[in-house]
């Protein structure tokens, strides 16, 4: 059985069609990376995968059910990160957890979760004065509540940098590991690679096309070199990459990886394989198209 299962799923705001026949499956132990630029649809589909927002038409099943007609079972399989809100600002992150916890009837420790997301540090200190980045972290620590078989994320890198980006990609990793399945949008396309298995690409309310990640590089992406930005970047980097089949050079300069692959296809196997073995990567400059090309040449292919 898929994890999920969207069949013609269409949603109408009066003349605005936000999502129109969304036909997908994900299944079990997948990540997912659900592409697009601003208004593509991407929120109005997640919302309806968690019964905020309710289908015009077609059928749905997350882990077997209808959102619409057991929003219960889902929420207690499910972990979520909307798009905006559930952060009280006089509430402490403990206050916030603890009660997640509560509802969901999970047994969760508290300070581990904080420790995970790596903001135990401000575990008592009220949210109000939370930056962007320790509200989205708390937000993808609320999502682990429960050890969910589903995880359900709404733009979850919004408002992270470089280090917050990096706890994001190892709790996914290790959430995967568990043996979760991963469904996320974004529209940054260099972090998605790194996390995900497949991708779908999102444009005006239509999923033009779902491929495996390193197709997807590959089909967009005809340039073989990139560069990173690492942060105290180890000795002996530049060797360690050039020994990997799939690099054809490496160097390092002031922090920043220089690469040329064998081929496109080779980046974002190798972004992972290192991002994999706990080198600090604060940056990607692709060579390659950005996500916004990408999903033009997507557009007019399928014309
Ligand atoms: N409540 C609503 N009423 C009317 N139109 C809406 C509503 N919610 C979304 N839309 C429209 O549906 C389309 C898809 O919006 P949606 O928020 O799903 O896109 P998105 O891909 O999540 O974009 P973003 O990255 O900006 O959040 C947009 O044209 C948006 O204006």
């Amino acid at each position: 059985m898929p994890v999920i299962e969207a069949k013609s799923v269409t949603k109408r705001y009066g003349d605005i069609t936000a999502l129109d026949s969304l036909t997908l499956r994900v299944e079990r132990g997948e990540s997912f990376g659900f592409l697009g630029p601003n208004g593509a649809g991407k929120s109005t589909t997640i919302n309806i995968f968690l019964d905020l927002v309710r289908r015009s038409s077609g059928s749905l099943s997350i882990l077997g059910y209808d959102p619409e007609e057991n929003p219960l079972e889902v929420r207690k399989r499910v972990g979520a990160l909307p798009e905006a809100g559930g952060l009280y600002p006089r509430d402490t992150p403990r206050d916030h957890l603890q009660f997640a916890v509560r509802m969901n009837g999970a047994d969760d420790d508290i300070d581990e979760l904080l420790d995970r997301v790596g903001i135990a540090d401000a575990a008592d200190r009220p949210i109000g004065g939370f930056s962007k980045g320790m509200r989205q972290r708390l937000r993808l620590a609320t999502a682990l509540v429960g050890q969910p078989e589903l995880l359900i994320l709404d733009e979850p890198l919004g408002g992270l940098d470089p280090a917050g980006a990096r706890v994001f990609r190892k709790t996914i990793r290790e959430e995967r590991a568990r043996g979760a399945t991963v469904f996320f949008s974004s529209h940054i396309m260099d972090q998605v690679e790194l996390i995900c298995d497949r991708v779908g690409i999102m444009h005006g309310g239509r999923l033009l096309l779902t491929d495996d990640v390193h197709e997807f590089r590959r089909r967009m992406d005809t340039v073989p070199q990139m560069k990173l930005s690492v942060e105290d970047p180890p000795k002996g980097l530049a060797e360690q990459v050039s020994d990997s089949d799939r690099v054809a050079q490496a160097t390092v300069d002031d922090g920043m990886l220089h690469l040329t692959c064998r081929s496109p296809a080779d980046k974002s196997a190798v972004v992972r394989q290192l991002d994999e073995s706990g080198v600090a990567i604060a940056d990607l400059h692709s060579r390659g198209p950005s996500l916004e090309q990408a999903f033009l040449r997507t557009a007019e292919a399928e014309r």
